[in-house]
């Protein structure tokens, strides 16, 4: 030991060995020999969680083509995460929603993301896991939310929405004048879904909340870290804060039963029969605004931009949207719930728009595992792992889609088409028990004013007057649509009708 002295170095190899295998007992995963296959990592423990953060749901993707696997496992410091990329997977977990619970996700995020009380927080996860029986505030809530857009609530507030984006599109699609289309998009949509939701006192009146509530979702990771938002975020805990305290004084005036429709009400009524502290109710319906709101702008834009950029296409949706009447109707927008059922006969252009969302996809489906379960008799999954459904994944599966999965295909999802679509491979409104409640909202009021654009203008691109694919921006894991990244200037031009 030339010039080392031996009980130093003795000590130092003990400490280095010591912490070593304390750490390696702390973040190495104990496998289970029939969970998914685990896919090797190139640094160790770290490696996947690096990729993740690197490259969200896209990495889910990769890790799958390397592994070549379906079902497959990745290992995360103290834990795993399960990836699911087959569609026949997908139905597998549809049917056992409490075991793989997304409805537990929701309520175990919400207190982070909302900055809701800690008597909030406890009354949300009482029975949030269902091992009290059928009733919490989680699942009585998602019931008072379907129920709300269901029948003649859903009439009424579509027919709402509409009529507000026929006001708001004949103000802001000035011929001549150009405008970015993605910036008009979440403006128009924005007003229309909100104003019919919580009435004349709609707090996202103010354009600077209107686009707060983006600002908020981008930084829902940093929100969900348990850090203090106001010191690592004070950009997203100021829009979080301004929307709260809007809200507070909406239900502070019950603006809520006066002028809001049955879903802001369903929803602050059952809130506050479990015992929610007022100024709570605003932190959940903030919260809410992501729901309702932030994926509907994306799938209203990418509609528009691959109807509006191909005139072959655009001329066959104007045709079937005379063919269904829209002409008739004021400004093309049906004026009476009776005149929503034109809608219904928009077969191409509501594949278009589902299409549109298949190709555009972003993000993955979370669940959380209750209870070690056997996914399929097959698969060991866990208790308390997450399994993640990448939407690209099932969008862009071959075996579910064919050849063609990577094209957009307008008319894929038209009956007419003869094509035959898996049942769960469109991942776009969720599905089984999670189906998307406003999914029949949503594409009501998207073909409705895709259609009036079509019969009334032609929508030029800007610049060189081609249309520009503008990527995507996938950085908001709450949305299940990619952003267009880069500005799509365009002008709008009156025809003759
Ligand atoms: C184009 C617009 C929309 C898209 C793409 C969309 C997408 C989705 C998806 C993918 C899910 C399932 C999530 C999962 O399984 O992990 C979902 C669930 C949900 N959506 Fe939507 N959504 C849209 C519009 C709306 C609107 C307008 C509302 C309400 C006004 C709404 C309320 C909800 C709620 C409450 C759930 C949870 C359902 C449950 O667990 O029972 N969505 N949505």
């Amino acid at each position: 030991m030339n010039g080392i002295p031996a009980v130093p170095f003795l000590l130092g190899i003990s400490i280095v060995t010591f912490i070593a295998v304390s750490l390696d007992r702390l973040l190495r995963v104990k496998k289970n020999a029939s969970e998914p296959p685990f896919v090797p990592m190139s640094v160790p423990y770290f490696g996947h969680m690096l990729g993740v953060i690197g490259e969200q749901a896209n990495y889910y993707q990769k890790m799958g083509k390397k592994c070549g696997q379906k079902v497959f496992s990745l290992a995360m410091p103290g834990g795993r995460i399960y990836i699911v990329n087959s569609p026949d997977y997908i139905s597998t977990i549809q049917k056992v929603p409490r075991v793989l619970s997304f409805w537990f996700i929701e309520a175990s995020l919400t207190k982070n993301l909302g900055g809701i009380s800690k008597k909030a927080n406890d009354i949300l996860l009482d029975n949030a896991r269902g091992d009290k029986g059928n009733n919490s505030l989680v699942v009585d809530g998602m019931k008072a939310t379907h129920a709300a857009m269901a029948g003649r609530h859903l009439g009424s507030l579509t027919l709402n929405a509409i009529q507000r984006a026929n006001r708001e599109v004949n103000e802001y699609a000035k011929p001549g004048q150009e405008v970015e289309l993605w910036d008009w998009v979440q403006h128009i949509f924005s007003l229309a879904v909100s104003s019919s939701v919580y009435g004349p006192d709609n707090p996202y009146e103010d354009e600077k909340l209107e686009r707060g509530l983006s600002t908020f979702s981008d930084y829902t990771p940093q929100f969900l870290s348990g850090l203090p938002p106001w010191l690592i975020i004070p950009k997203g805990y100021a829009a979080r804060e301004a929307l709260v305290s809007q809200f507070e004084k909406y239900f502070a005036e019950k603006s809520d039963s006066t002028g809001g429709s049955e879903l802001v009400k369903a929803r602050a009524k059952i809130l506050r029969e479990y015992g929610i502290p007022e100024p709570d109710i605003a932190r959940f319906e903030v919260v809410n605004g992501f729901g309702i709101l932030l994926n509907l702008l994306p799938s209203a834009f990418w509609t528009i931009h691959h109807i509006f950029s191909d005139p072959q296409l655009l001329e066959v949706i104007r045709q079937e949207a005379k063919e269904a009447g829209l002409l008739e109707s004021p400004d093309g927008f049906p004026s009476s719930e009776e005149e929503l059922d034109k809608l219904s006969n928009l077969p191409l252009l509501t594949s278009a728009l589902k299409e549109a969302m298949r190709m555009h996809a972003a993000g993955a489906a979370a669940r959380m595992v209750m209870e070690d379960h056997m996914l399929d008799g097959k698969y060991f999954l866990k208790r308390n792992s997450y399994v993640l459904i990448p939407n690209k994944a099932a969008h862009f599966d071959k075996s579910a889609w064919g050849n063609s999965a990577d094209e957009f295909m307008a008319n894929r999802f038209d009956k007419s088409s003869g094509e035959k679509i898996h049942p769960a491979a469109f991942r776009g409104f969720g599905g089984g028990v999670n189906l998307c409640p406003g999914r029949a909202f949503s594409i009501k009021l998207i073909t409705s004013v895709v259609a009036s654009l079509a019969l009334r203008y032609d929508i030029q691109a800007g610049g060189k007057g081609k249309w520009d694919y503008p990527e995507h921006d996938e950085s908001n894991i709450t949305i299940n649509l990619a952003r267009p990244l880069k500005k799509t200037f365009v002008q709008f031009v009156r025809r003759a009708v």
